[in-house]
């Protein structure tokens, strides 16, 4: 357990990135990205893999040079600043601990390079090791450490330069399911006690939610919606988002006179979450396999009929492959129903996400089945 200590709570710095360029030899990754970041907020940058999360933090420490736009850190400008002149800590995937040295020197690190008193070393290394709950352990070399407590190193090492930014690459991506759920906690309790302004990287949506103020969606280098977890979660604003938030069914749709079609149920349009506006004509909906129902809902519901195709256990429910006329969605029920069983489902309006048809090319039931699957 991280401990509580006498640390002082002091205000991270804001971030400003203005219209941001960056890349890699011929080809910009992002291109003209913006994101106002408050002091002391937990901002969660979530996107699929290679759409560019590393490479806004790698720029923000200062070791992806910035093509064009500006990075201001507390109203000063630190796009040309080298990384060790900008006082931000970065948390890596692999923690890039030295192995050989015991968890006090890894933690006093960066307080040597930048030729701190050794008193104040000390001092400060045994306030880090308790403040992460490794006050026992500073003698021991750190590849006697387990995974966790190799983790809280790491953090140690970071927060002991009193950072105004804490900047976190995938920093749990290498523990076991259990220890990493305790170590978001921890971590968000510290960064909210010590009100340090934080930038996480992930591509784990229920990562990203429990520990952010606000998770911002990357979408090929650019920003494809950003809000605080709930806004996200319930509000998808493009399909893109509402898929990579696990809005994994999708059925094409008409809306015609206020009333959606599809597949074999119809609607009025009238409760469903439209962020584009209800267009009229080709559309297309979403909606998540644990929103729908077999049987009735309570409420107005897209009412659908259909076959069960297979059925698989996932601990908290059954999911049910549904074939709807030629589609094939997922929907979960407390008990499992055999394959060849006609069902009535039902998606409650609420659940729903509508959007206007789109030319790209259709999710597969393979991709919707992954996007479906919560993270267990
Ligand atoms: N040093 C580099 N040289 C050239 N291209 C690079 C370099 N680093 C990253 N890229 C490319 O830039 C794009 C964005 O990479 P980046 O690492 O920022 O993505 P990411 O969203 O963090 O991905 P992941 O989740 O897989 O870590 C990718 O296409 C990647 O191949």
């Amino acid at each position: 357990m991280i401990q509580k200590t006498e640390a002082q709570p002091h205000l991270g710095r804001s971030i400003s990135l203005s219209d941001l360029h960056l890349g890699y030899g011929g080809r910009d990754v992002i291109a003209g990205l913006s994101l106002e970041v408050r002091a002391g907020e937990f901002i969660a940058l979530l996107g699929q893999s290679g759409c560019g999360k590393t490479t806004i933090l790698r720029a923000l420490a200062g070791f992806v040079p910035v093509r064009a736009g500006r990075i201001s850190v507390g109203g000063t400008d630190m796009s040309r600043t080298p990384p060790e002149a900008r006082g931000m800590a970065m948390m890596f995937q692999s923690y890039a601990l030295w192995p050989h040295m015991s968890v006090a020197q890894n933690i006093a690190y960066g307080l040597k390079l930048r030729r701190r008193p050794r008193a104040e070393i000390r001092a400060r290394v045994a306030e880090m090791a308790a403040l992460v709950g490794l006050g026992d352990l500073t003698a021991r070399k750190v590849q006697d450490l387990s995974g966790g407590q190799r983790q809280r190193v790491a953090l140690a090492r970071a927060l002991a330069i009193d950072p105004p930014v804490l900047l976190l690459d995938e920093p749990l991506s290498n523990l076991d399911a259990g220890i990493r759920a305790t170590m978001r906690h921890e971590i968000r309790a510290l960064q909210q006690r010590l009100g340090l302004t934080t930038i996480l990287v992930t591509h784990d949506r229920e990562e990203a939610m429990s520990m952010a103020d606000r998770v911002v969606i990357l979408e090929q280098g650019r920003i494809a919606q950003a809000g605080t977890p709930e806004e996200i979660y319930h509000q998808p604003a493009s399909p893109y988002v509402a898929r990579f938030m696990g809005l994994g069914n999708r059925l094409e749709a008409r809306v015609e006179q206020g009333l959606l079609r599809t597949g074999n149920g119809t609607l009025p349009t009238g409760g469903l979450h439209a962020p584009q506006g209800t267009p009229e004509g080709p559309a297309e909906i979403l909606f998540r396999a644990e929103s729908a129902r077999l049987g009735p809902a309570p409420g107005p519901a897209l009412a659908l009929s259909g076959q069960v195709v297979s059925a698989f256990y996932l601990g908290s429910a059954y999911r049910h492959e549904i074939a709807v006329g030629d589609d094939r969605i997922l929907v979960d029920a407390p008990q499992r129903h055999q394959a060849g069983t006609p069902v009535g489902l039902h998606v409650p309006a609420t659940a729903l996400s509508l959007f206007p048809a789109r030319s790209q090319t259709s999710v597969t039931g393979q991709e919707a089945a992954m996007a479906a699957i919560p993270t267990l």
